[in-house]
Formats: structure tokens, sequence, C-alpha cells
């Protein structure tokens, strides 16, 4: 047994302090942070245009291997009204020039999933405090890398994972604290978004238009298909587990132990190839075998006793939803439907629909900052996600989501891939919290400052 395993055996009886934020982070910082970009393809320049309606935030520098994505988000950053950013691009290890040279506060990485851990790890060492987009890690050795660079540096480190401030998803969260649904049993989330016209486009485009990727792909097609060709397991688990999280207490009071995935044959890919108007039986993609499963389940066990169940399904015809379930002694609420069931005030087995109960239990962080999210992306979340990093590094406050949520989230794809190889075979979490988690108070989203 290594000494991580045993670390993974031994926390329910070790339990250790909590990281104290390192000196140099733990005070208030100027009124502009400095920060740069790491990855500003889709996701990172719309989170740069984000950043660059803040005030209290420069862009002082931007990195990617594609040049017209880094000439795109120079050119953002100078409409903005800012100084032309330094840009870094010779080569997919120019970032830790960035890294070394730049006298940034924060970097924020939108980089394809196999970067995420490298340029987190190599970010925090550098002292940058570090915002990652979701998904983190891809193995367990990574999740421990990440644990171990956080632990060694205390730099800051957030994992941006949007759903979490999602407005329903916050105004149940005040509605778990204040025990509407009773004790919490069961929950259930998701990531069911019909991607295949991501995962395959003509090479100019986002979305659709053909049915290549890889080399020949655009955006997300260059990386994302790739891990359907060669994974079978729980490929995007934040957006679901996220909020289920949060409303358990993940790795504050309770913790993920473990897992059981079974996923469904792989038919989605291939037909949307076969079937496309520039692909067709002929097209040399239709002979690529699929790995990952259309639809794969996932249940998880928790340490006070609660079931989580996540779905992935991005492979199929369907309409985007997050399939968020919550439910406790005295009822539920299901976002797919908009409704809510009390016991003792709906009428006994009938849907209330939820507005009226959205609208008591609002968050604070959305009422006063319902006009800030105009042109965010997602609804307004991405906003809150991102105000969530430069508050807390402004602040000198711990990060709301931390790199414990970052890797007992992300470490759900590779168990849940040993799971399905194994016949759905049961597979433990390992505490990354080396037993913090009994001691751990919950900090997210009590108040109406980030
Ligand atoms: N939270 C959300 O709602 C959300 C939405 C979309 C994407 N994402 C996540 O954001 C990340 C990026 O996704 P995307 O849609 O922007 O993909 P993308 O392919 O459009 O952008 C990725 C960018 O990273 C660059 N890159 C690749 N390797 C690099 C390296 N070594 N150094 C510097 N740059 C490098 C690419 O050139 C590209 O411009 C992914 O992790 C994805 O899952 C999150």
């Amino acid at each position: 047994m290594n000494r991580r395993e045993f670390m993974g055996k031994a926390a329910a009886t070790t339990a250790l302090s909590m990281v104290a934020p390192m000196a140099s982070f733990s005070k208030q910082r100027e009124s502009q942070l400095k920060l740069a970009f790491i990855g500003v393809g889709a996701r990172g320049a719309g989170q740069l245009s984000v950043a660059l309606q803040r005030k209290d935030v420069v862009i002082t520098a931007v990195c990617d291997i594609d040049r017209d994505a880094l000439t795109n988000a120079q050119e953002l950053v100078k409409k903005a009204g800012q100084k032309t950013p330094v840009a870094y691009g010779k080569g997919e290890l120019d970032y830790k020039n960035l890294l070394e040279k730049e006298d940034v506060d924060g970097v924020i990485i939108s980089t394809p999933w196999t970067w995420h851990t490298k340029m987190a790890v190599d970010a925090m060492k550098a002292g940058k405090a570090t915002g990652l987009e979701v998904a983190g890690a891809f193995s367990i050795e990574e999740c421990w890398d990440l644990v171990e660079a956080y632990e060694s540096t205390n730099t800051p480190f957030m994992i941006l994972e949007n759903v979490c401030y999602r407005r329903d998803v916050m105004a149940v969260l005040g509605m778990v604290r204040e025990n509407l649904f009773g004790e919490i049993v069961h929950l259930q989330g998701g990531y069911e978004h019909d991607l295949r016209a991501v995962k395959f486009n003509n090479g100019k485009q986002l979305y659709g238009g053909g049915v290549e990727f890889g080399d020949k792909g655009y955006s997300e097609a260059k990386w994302r298909t790739q891990h359907s060709v060669s994974r079978n397991g729980e490929l995007y688990p934040t957006h679901g587990l996220g909020p289920a999280g949060l409303y358990i207490n993940n790795n504050r009071g309770n913790r993920f132990v473990s897992l059981t995935s079974t996923a469904s044959k792989a038919r989605g890919l291939h037909d949307y190839i076969v079937n496309h108007p520039n692909g067709g039986a002929n097209h040399p993609n239709a002979n690529i075998e699929f790995k990952l499963g259309d639809i794969v389940n996932t249940m998880i066990k928790c340490a006070n006793g609660e079931s989580i169940m996540l779905t992935h399904d991005t492979s199929l015809p369907r309409p985007y939803s997050l399939g968020f379930r919550v439910q406790g002694t005295k009822g539920l609420w299901m976002d797919i439907n908009n409704s809510i069931h009390i016991e003792g005030k709906s009428r006994p087995h009938e849907w209330e629909n939820a507005d009226n109960y959205m609208k008591k239990y609002d968050h604070p962080l959305w009422k006063k900052h319902e006009n800030d999210t105009q042109g965010a992306g997602h609804g307004g979340m991405d906003f809150f996600v991102l105000h969530a990093f430069v508050e807390a590094l402004k602040q000198g406050k711990e990060m709301p989501l931390d790199v414990y949520d970052c890797v007992s989230w992300s470490s759900v794809t590779c168990l849940s891939e040993q799971s399905i190889a194994r016949g759905s075979e049961p597979q433990e979490f390992p505490d990354f919290t080396n037993g913090k988690w009994v001691h751990r108070k919950p900090i997210f989203g009590f108040d109406d400052a980030f």
C-alpha cells in the first residue's frame, strides 16, 4: 500500500488541522487584480469577456497555442480599453514562461482536460492563485498531485464550477439549509446535453457542419471527441455533482465513499456520422468504434447515508437538462418539471410549480448582482463563478469551491471507468482531505459577498 493509499484508508482516524491560507495570500489585495488567461478558446474567451466587465481586474497576459485564439483574446482586452496583454503561444509549454515571467495575482485555466492538472499544479507552485475550469483531474494520481500542490504551497485554488451558482440551484441550497425537504436522502444530477454537433464539426465553426474531429475538427471537436473514442465512464461529472456535493456538505461533515457505474451500448455518435449530410456510411469516421456508452449512470454512496445518481448523456438527440432532483424525508424538488412537493404543504401526491419557492428562497447573491449578470454566459452563472474567484482573492478569504471539491468530483471519472471495466464493481473514493472532512464546516453561499 503506497502512502497515498494509506492516507486514504487511514483518513477517518487521522484528522489534521485545516490548511491555513499562506500569509501573502491571506492579506487583502489591491483593488485591482492582475490576471492571466491560459487557454482562450471558446470558454476562455467567454470568461475573459466576463472579466473585462469588471473594474477590479486587469488582464496583463494571455496564453494559447492557437494563433487566432491568442490574437482574438488580445483584441478583446484592447477593445475593453486595457493595454495589450503579453501573449504566450510558442508551443504547448509556453504557459510555464508566463507563470515564471508575469507578475500576475492569478491565472484562469480553460484548456483541454488533459492539461488541467499539469497547468494548475505549475500555477500553484509558481504562487499564482489558480482558477481551473471543469473537469479538473483525470486520474487518481492527478487528483493527489493537485492536493499536494495546494497543501505544499497554500496557493489559493478554485475549481470554476459555474452550475453551483445557477439561480435555482442556489435557491434550493437555501431550502435544503432551512430543512424544507427534511433530512436529505437522495440526489440526482448529471450532464444531459446533446453534444453531437460539438464533438463533430467541419473544422471551421463551433457547432456542426460536418463529422470531423481531431486534427480536422475545430474547438472541442479537436480534443473532446477522442475521449468518447477511447474512454467509457462519467466523463463530465462536475456540473451535476457540484450542486449535489453542496447539498450534502461533501468534504465538510460528509464525503463520497464509493460508487458503481453502468454504461449503455454506444450507438449515438456512429448514427450521427452515418446520417449526417456531410458524413455517410462510407465516411472514414463511420468505421470508428466509440467506447463511451451513450448513457452512463453512476451511483455514489455518501458517508452520511445519502445516494447520488449521476447521468452522463451526450451522444443522443435530446433537449439540454442537468436533471437535478433533491429528495428528503419531507419532500423533493426536480428541475426537469420545475416542481416541488412538500408533505403537509403540497396537495397529497401532487406537484406544485416551484416558481413561488424560487422567489422566496432567491439567494442574496442573485438579488444583489442580478444586473451584473447581463451578458455573462449560461444564464448569468458565469458572472458569479469568476466573481467568487476575484472576491475571495481580493479579500484574502478561502475559495468557496476548493481543491478537495475539485478532486472528489473529478475522481468520479476514473473511478467510473474502473467500475464499468469491471462489470459495475464498486470503487472506493480516496479521502483526499485525509480526515479533515470530519471537522470542516460548509462555507459556500452563506451571504451576498461571493
Ligand atoms: N463551465 C462551463 O460551463 C464550460 C463550458 C464550456 C467549456 N468548459 C471547459 O472549458 C475548457 C475549455 O473548453 P473550450 O470549449 O474553451 O475548448 P476550446 O477547444 O474551444 O479551447 C481550448 C483552448 O485551449 C488551447 N490550448 C490547448 N492546449 C494548450 C496549451 N498547452 N497551452 C495553451 N493553450 C492551449 C487551444 O488552442 C484552445 O484555444 C474545458 O475544460 C471545458 O470542459 C466549461
